[in-house]
């Protein structure tokens, strides 16, 4: 039974769906070091925003397959690391895009009615009403950084509320931004008009520190910030610099650029103008289960050797499409390691060729299977559909698609060529009945075999007596052949001649073939 570890507080709803496939451990609290020592016992590591996976646990993690974040960010996974292993690491998009949505809100609205501080006065055993008096967001404008999932609801909202709403986010159409309410424009516009800036973008190198010294000084000074997205967006010292000045009104803060918050942060010292929050975004009963339930559900799956549906290290394999092409995906996984065997040596090039109905779907998906193929052989099961473009691009194969829709004696066919340091070889391949797969050619000697698990081709050249040769060749080494074919462009001329043996070719009967007259190469293949 395959092992998870879960190593943050995870909703029972999660654990439930793990166990009926994997033993689970929870074990909360780990130092990296502790995690480290661990986890080269486990297939699947289930993950919130408390536990790091750095480089040094990916290495540890020797059995890993799969790293679930039940939530929305991965930043606390080395992800490139992963990927290099080939560890699918997946999230869950939209679990709790409404809980961290309501916090923002919640947050905006605490902001502006000093909520937090007339609670802890009135629990004090004051009654003091007019130390209190906050604003309406009503007719406010409110400035949305990143309308993604969580802004674009929270803009929904705030429209409810009756707050004018302007827009920042470069990837994001206009047609869309007004579609909810919002006026699109460029960061300093909405920086200098917006009542309320809310937060909801990620952080990259470029949104580090996006509010700093210089963007707060072109706020009014009756702005309030809220970030329910990511610690380091706001620079934390120029924001309580610019609070304690009076240069913006109030900051509502649920991220923080180091986490725990450190007990010396110069938030910790502000007044009513700040609310600060621990990372309760997701905090949600909803949110938990969703998010539990959704990763789960997809380490569950990669365990039982099925795609995940939301995997941020397969760029463009989404599970619904993975599932459709799943045929075309074992034909060109099937092609690639036929034709990376045959090529032997170190590849230089890959060209994939779609033909009919074939190159008008989707070609990522068929390159990457491809090329999981045709390093197989040497990558064994360390290659996968994660990490099967890195490692082409490590080993320097260039890949080249060619797409032709026109139908020529099949629907769909693909062909596979690869150049190496030992030559060229290609080979075609076509679905028969939408999933039997047929090998249609191989370096243009058209044949039609199936391919099976041991094979022998050989390129010959056509005469009488050297099938026979080959055949009494295989039986004194006592190699039963379950089916032989051959391809040949003319009589008497180049041939190739494609055997399924039962069992791998025994030491040294290659050699013995090409001596064979007549032969002038043999490769022997296993799939
Ligand atoms: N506090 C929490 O507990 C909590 C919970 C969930 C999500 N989050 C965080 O909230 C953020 C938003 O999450 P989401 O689910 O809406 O993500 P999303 O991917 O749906 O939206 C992010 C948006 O940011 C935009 N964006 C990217 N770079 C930008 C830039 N330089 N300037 C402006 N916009 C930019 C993107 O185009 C996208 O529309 C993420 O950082 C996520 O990690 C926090
Ligand atoms: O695990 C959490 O509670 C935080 C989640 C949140 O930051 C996210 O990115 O989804």
């Amino acid at each position: 039974m395959p092992k998870v570890l879960v190593s943050d507080p995870i909703d029972q709803a999660g654990i439930d769906i793990l166990s009926q496939v994997a033993q689970v451990d929870v074990q909360t609290k780990l130092s990296p070091d502790e995690l480290a020592n661990i986890i080269g016992d486990y297939d699947a590591l289930m993950i919130r925003s408390g536990t790091k996976v750095t480089q040094a646990v990916i290495d540890a993690g020797q059995n890993l397959k799969i790293i679930g974040r039940a939530g929305v960010g991965v930043d606390n996974v080395d992800v490139p690391a992963a990927t290099r292993r080939g560890i699918v690491v997946v999230n869950s998009p939209e679990g709790n895009t409404i809980a961290a949505a309501e916090h923002a809100l919640a947050m905006m609205l605490s902001l502006s009615r000093y909520i937090p501080v007339a609670d802890q006065s009135v629990k004090a055993g004051e009654w003091n009403r007019k130390a209190f008096t906050g604003v309406e967001v009503y007719k406010k404008t409110l400035g949305v950084v990143g309308l993604g999932k969580i802004g674009s609801h929270v803009a929904t909202v705030a429209r409810a509320l009756g707050m004018k709403l302007l827009a920042y986010d470069p990837f994001i159409s206009a047609d869309r931004a007004e579609k909810l309410g919002c006026r699109l424009v460029e960061l300093d516009l909405l920086f200098r008009e917006a009542d309320y800036i809310t937060l909801h973008l990620p952080k990259t190198p470029e949104t580090a520190n996006l509010i700093n010294a210089k963007t707060l000084a072109t706020m009014k000074p009756t702005t309030r910030i809220i970030n329910c997205a990511r610690g380091g967006i706001i620079d934390e010292v120029a924001l309580a610099d610019a609070l304690s000045k009076d240069v913006i009104a109030g900051a509502a803060l649920d991220v923080y650029a180091e986490e725990p918050l450190g007990p010396d942060s110069p938030l910790r010292s502000l007044d009513r103008k700040a609310i600060l929050t621990p990372h309760l975004g997701a905090s949600t009963e909803e949110a938990q289960i969703n998010v539990a339930t959704d990763v789960a559900e997809q380490i569950r799956d990669v365990l039982l050797g099925l795609p995940a549906k939301s995997a941020v290290n397969i760029p463009g394999l989404r599970a619904d499409v993975m599932e459709q092409m799943r045929p075309y995906l074992q034909l060109a996984e099937t092609l690639g390691n036929l034709v990376g065997q045959l090529a032997g040596g170190r590849i230089e090039s890959l060209n994939v060729q779609m033909q009919g109905e074939l190159a008008q779907k989707d070609s990522q998906p068929v390159v990457i299977a491809a090329l999981k193929g045709l390093l197989s052989h040497a990558l064994q099961e360390r290659v996968n559909y994660v990490n099967a473009n890195i490692e082409a691009k490590e080993r320097g194969i260039h890949v080249i698609e060619t797409r032709d829709t026109d139908v020529k004696g099949y629907t769909s066919s693909l062909r596979l060529t690869a150049v190496g340091s030992l030559g060229e070889h290609s080979v075609s391949g076509v679905l028969l009945g939408g999933s039997e797969i047929r090998v249609t050619d191989i370096d243009e000697f058209p044949i039609n075999v199936p391919p099976t698990k041991h094979m022998l081709f050989t390129l010959h050249r056509d005469m009488p007596g050297i099938i026979g040769k080959i055949g009494s060749l295989l039986g004194s080494f006592n190699v039963n052949i379950a089916s032989m074919q051959v391809g040949r462009k003319i009589v008497r001329g180049d041939a190739v001649m494609v055997l399924s043996i039962d069992d791998p070719l025994p030491e040294g009967i290659l050699d013995e073939i090409t001596k064979v007259p007549g032969i002038r190469d043999a490769y022997t293949v296993s799939l």
